[in-house]
């Protein structure tokens, strides 16, 4: 029911003593986190979020999932970063990349994300799926100024207006957003929209198992509760009193430092499952922002394999050795179909016969770590038992507690984000925005 850290495929590459080395930093920079007396630290609210949840905002975001499911076959979730990426993960890992065809067979809304690019057709495009069918809307941003989802925003808003009138549309428009300030609190309030609130103390990317990430998740008919279950199991074990070389989170922050420090720059989280694709592309921002600062920090990439065997598993084995991989495998398995019969052997399948295909995926597995293990390239294997809400929000919460240790390991602040406004004020410039000078 929880994640574990296996350590099988890193051998070569570190030693425990290097490991008991670094113990009482990574003591350290935990109980500074939870002490809450590190830098940063006025965004720690994630730590306790799986049971410090606003009880009266958790039941209304169950209520306005019910609506939407009942009342409309799309939502369109409007939102970018860490506003977006968390309850995208949340579905496709659970649903798989085929979600929206899942949902249409189930009854359930298809849910669709807008917001994540200046691109007009992209837009158009969602427009087309919609169609003339009932929708709703979810606009999802904490600062309430971000101009891709902005625009975004004002092209559906405007659309929900003309199909139902302002007053039903301002029923179907759902704002998540800052309890106390920002331009899309306004628009809220002035349109009387229900709101949900991005606390405070959370940044974007630590916000999924917030409002920011549970009504769309709730709106695809998945079970909050268990996933905020998972997650309060883990941020149990990582505030529990004990050796803290027995915290998967510990470990994996350690290890990943070990190796950053012998000059594996490049971390490739690797999954054998295209429906992980999403959880690795959350995984990115929440590694990327938190430790890609001061000219320094691992470089957060990712792979499905078997699919990018066969483009960069090339580099991986072949390349420069700058980095390290980390396999995100579950036990159980999800399928259990078998490899067919066929009329005759001419494919030379037959010794596969009626073998799970899971048999075949986990050969893989363990024949890519080995080949890239072997060709120096360290692997570190995380594992859940099964791939369900409980196991993933104990997964979320994991990676949450190990990139906080691992900032602080790296004299890194995990909790902002500088360098993400650079391009924001260039773009102002560009276009004229009043105020950005020319
Ligand atoms: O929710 P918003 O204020 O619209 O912000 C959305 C995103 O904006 C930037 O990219 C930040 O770096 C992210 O951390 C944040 O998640």
């Amino acid at each position: 029911m929880k994640v574990t850290f296996k350590k099988d495929y890193l051998k070569d590459f570190v030693a425990d003593s290097e490991v008991e080395l670094l113990k009482p930093a990574a003591g350290l920079a935990r109980d500074t986190l939870l002490a809450r007396t590190g830098v940063g630290n006025e965004m720690e609210d994630w730590l306790t979020l799986p049971t410090d949840h606003d009880q009266g905002e958790f039941t209304r975001i169950l209520k306005a999932a019910g609506k939407i499911k009942s009342d409309s076959k799309v939502l369109v979730v409007i939102g970018i970063g860490g506003s977006y990426l968390g309850a995208r993960a949340v579905i496709e890992f659970l649903k798989s990349e085929f979600h929206n065809e899942k949902a249409a067979k189930a009854g359930l809304p298809e849910v669709y994300f807008v917001g994540t690019s200046a691109s007009g057709r992209y837009i158009d495009d969602v427009i087309n799926l919609i169609g003339d069918r009932d929708f709703s809307i979810n606009i999802i941003s904490k600062s309430g100024t971000t101009t891709e989802p902005a625009i975004a925003f004002r092209v559906f808003k405007s659309l929900i207006e003309k199909k139902y009138g302002k007053d039903e549309a301002s029923k179907r428009i759902f704002a998540t957003t800052d309890a106390n300030k920002g331009a899309l609190l306004d628009v809220a309030k002035e349109n009387g929209y229900e709101r949900f609130i991005v606390p405070d103390g959370i940044g974007g990317r630590y916000s999924v198992l917030s409002a920011v990430g549970l009504l769309p998740i709730a709106v695809a008919g998945i079970d909050i509760k268990q996933l905020l279950a998972g997650a309060k199991a883990a941020q149990d074990d990582f505030a529990k009193d004990e050796d803290i070389l027995a915290k998967p989170s510990i470990l994996y922050a350690i290890y990943r430092n070990i190796l950053y420090r012998k000059g594996f720059d490049v971390e490739t989280i690797v999954g054998y499952e295209p429906q992980f694709r999403y959880l690795f592309e959350w995984w990115k921002q929440l590694m990327a922002e938190s430790e890609g600062k001061d000219n320094k920090g691992i470089y957060p990439t990712s792979a499905i394999f078997s699919t990018d065997l066969h483009s960069i598993g090339q580099y991986i084995q072949d390349g420069k050795k700058i980095l390290f991989e980390t396999i995100l495998d579950i036990t159980k398995p999800i399928s259990d179909r078998v490899v067919p019969a066929a009329d005759d052997d001419t494919d030379h399948l037959d010794y596969l016969l009626n073998r799970p295909i899971k048999e075949v995926n986990e050969a893989a597995l363990t024949a890519t770590a080995q080949a890239h293990t072997s060709a120096g390239v360290p692997n570190i294997l995380l594992q859940l038992d099964d791939l369900d809400e409980f196991n993933l929000g104990n997964l979320i919460y994991f990676f949450e507690a190990a990139v906080s240790v691992s900032g602080y390991l790296n004299a890194i602040n995990p909790f902002d984000q500088p360098g993400v406004e650079i391009y924001k004020t260039n773009m102002f410039r560009i276009l004229g925005k009043p105020g950005y000078t020319k």
